[in-house]
C-alpha cells in the first residue's frame, strides 16, 4: 500500500487537490482519511465550551486513533472511521467502514506535525496558499458550509488559527517531499503529483 500525507493550512486547497488527484488517477483502489474526522470527542463539554476550544493545535487531534487506523489499513484490516460534525464540534456517533485499498491518502492541517504519523508516509505533500487567500477562502467556506458567521471566523483566525499555523503548520512544510503552490488553479502541479504517485505505485 502506498501512503501519502497531504498537509497545508486551512483553505490552502488540500481537499480540492485530493479530488483532482482522484479524478486524474482514475483508479478504484484509493482511500482518503481526513484528519478532520479524528478531532477528539468533547461531548463532556457544553456546545458553548466546545465552540471556545482551539482546533488548530496538534493536541486537538486524536493521533493515537488516526495512527492506529493507518497501521490497520496497511495491515489489510478494515477500520471504523468516526464521523465529525463542524456544526456541533463533535463526533456524530456514526462510523463508516473503510476497507483497505492500494493507495491511502491522509489529509489535514496537522498531518505533517506528528513524528509517529510521519513514519507511516511514503510521500509527503504540502499545499501552499498565502494567508490572505486562505482567510478569504475560509470565510466563504465556513459561512456557506459550516454554519459560522463572519465574527466567529475572524475571532478564531486571530486567537488560535493564525498563531497555531505559524507555530506548527508552516514549519511542518519542511517535512514535505513536494510543495504544491495553490494560489490559483495549478494543473501542472497536479499532473506532476499524479505522475509521482503513478511511479510510486509501480514500485509498490
Ligand atoms: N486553486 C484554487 N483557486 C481558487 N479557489 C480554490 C483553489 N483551491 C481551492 N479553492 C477553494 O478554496 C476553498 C477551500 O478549499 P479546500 O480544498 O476545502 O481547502 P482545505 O481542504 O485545505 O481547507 C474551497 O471553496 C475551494 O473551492
Ligand atoms: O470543531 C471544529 C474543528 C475544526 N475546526 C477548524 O477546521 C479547520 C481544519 O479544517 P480544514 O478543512 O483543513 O480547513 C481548522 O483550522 C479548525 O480551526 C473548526 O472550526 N471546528
Amino acid at each position: 500500500m502506498l501512503v501519502i500525507g497531504i498537509a497545508g493550512g486551512t483553505g490552502s486547497g488540500k481537499t480540492t487537490v485530493v479530488d483532482k488527484i482522484i479524478q486524474q488517477l482514475d483508479i478504484e483502489g484509493m482511500n482518503i482519511l481526513s484528519q478532520d474526522n479524528y478531532y477528539h470527542d468533547n461531548h463532556n463539554l457544553t456546545l458553548t465550551e466546545r465552540e471556545a476550544l482551539n482546533y488548530d493545535h496538534p493536541k486537538s487531534i486524536d493521533f493515537d486513533l488516526l495512527i492506529k487506523h493507518v497501521k490497520a489499513l496497511k495491515n489489510h484490516e478494515p477500520i471504523e472511521q468516526p464521523i465529525y460534525s463542524f456544526v456541533t464540534h463533535g463526533r456524530t456517533g456514526d462510523h463508516v467502514t473503510v476497507e483497505p485499498k492500494n493507495v491511502l491518502v491522509v489529509e489535514g492541517i496537522l498531518v505533517l506535525t506528528n513524528k509517529e504519523l510521519l513514519k507511516e508516509f511514503d510521500l509527503k505533500v504540502f499545499v501552499h496558499a498565502d494567508s490572505d487567500e486562505r482567510l478569504i477562502r475560509r470565510i466563504r467556506r465556513d459561512t456557506q458550509e459550516r454554519g459560522r458567521d463572519l465574527n466567529e471566523v475572524l475571532h478564531r483566525y486571530q486567537t488560535t488559527l493564525k498563531p497555531m499555523h505559524q507555530e506548527f503548520i508552516e514549519p511542518s512544510k519542511n517535512e514535505a517531499d513536494l510543495i504544491i503552490p495553490n494560489m490559483r488553479q495549478n494543473s501542472v502541479a497536479i499532473d506532476f503529483l499524479t505522475t509521482v504517485i503513478k511511479n510510486s505505485l509501480r514500485k509498490h
